[in-house]
């Protein structure tokens, strides 16, 4: 079984899904779509995704899913050996669906705030209170990570794949420092153990930091 993955690696989202493809054993050919080039809004994609997000994962049988949220539940629902990614017990479904809310509505909005600006309307200043956002976030991750190594508890979930995903991505902005932000540097150490990390997020978040000074710095 090979999946088709429209998206671009530099894109948190689509990293997302590819960490997950790769903590299931599935295969993906990741169908490049240049954002800057409008790619995106071509009729063609538009027609798969009418709100034109990346990323789109295509099944079996011809039909789209978007939303990195609604992939990554459809993969380990349908795909996964066991449930540990996504729990089927009730409480702990609960509490990924919470913390898979979270990046969807606070740490990526965090990130997308600056990037819009930035990539697509030239701007190079950021406005502090937009850097607030970003420490309050990391601050809310300190507490989720409280009492446990993962986001979720003690065992991997899908919700860490988000969670890093977007994180090394603001980190482009506000690099988290243990003496800072001490569980959440010590649970990305924990993340870059994972044997596909540098290949599905390592490199590409290099890149995408790469692209983000660059335009801070004007060019
Ligand atoms: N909640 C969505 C967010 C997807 C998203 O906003 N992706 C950005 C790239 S990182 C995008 O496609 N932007 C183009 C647009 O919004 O038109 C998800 O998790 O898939």
């Amino acid at each position: 079984m090979k999946f088709i993955l429209y998206g671009t690696e530099i894109s948190p989202p689509v990293r997302s899904v590819l960490l997950c493809l790769k903590a299931l054993g599935l295969e993906c050919e990741l169908r490049n779509i240049d954002l800057l080039a409008k790619e995106h809004l071509k009729e063609e994609f538009i027609r798969k995704n009418p709100q034109h997000t990346i990323p789109v994962l295509e099944i079996e049988d011809g039909k789209y899913i978007w939303d990195s949220h609604a992939i990554n539940c459809y993969l380990v629902n349908r795909y996964a050996k066991n449930d540990s990614l996504y729990p089927k017990d009730h409480y702990l479904h609960a509490i990924v669906d919470q913390r898979l809310h979270f990046d969807s509505g606070v740490l990526f909005p965090a990130l997308r705030s600056i990037n819009y600006p930035l990539f697509y309307h030239n701007e190079h200043e950021v406005p502090e209170w937009k850097y607030d956002c970003i420490r309050e976030a990391y601050l809310f991750c300190e507490k989720f990570l409280e009492h446990y190594n993962y986001f979720c508890g003690n065992t991997l979930t899908i919700a860490d794949f988000h969670f890093l995903a977007t994180i090394t991505s603001l980190e482009a902005y506000i690099p988290v420092h243990g003496d800072q932000y001490p569980r959440l540097f010590a649970w990305l150490k924990r993340m870059q153990v994972l044997p596909y990390y540098n290949e599905v997020n390592g490199l590409p978040v290099h890149k995408f930091i790469e692209l983000v000074h660059q335009k801070l710095r004007g060019h």
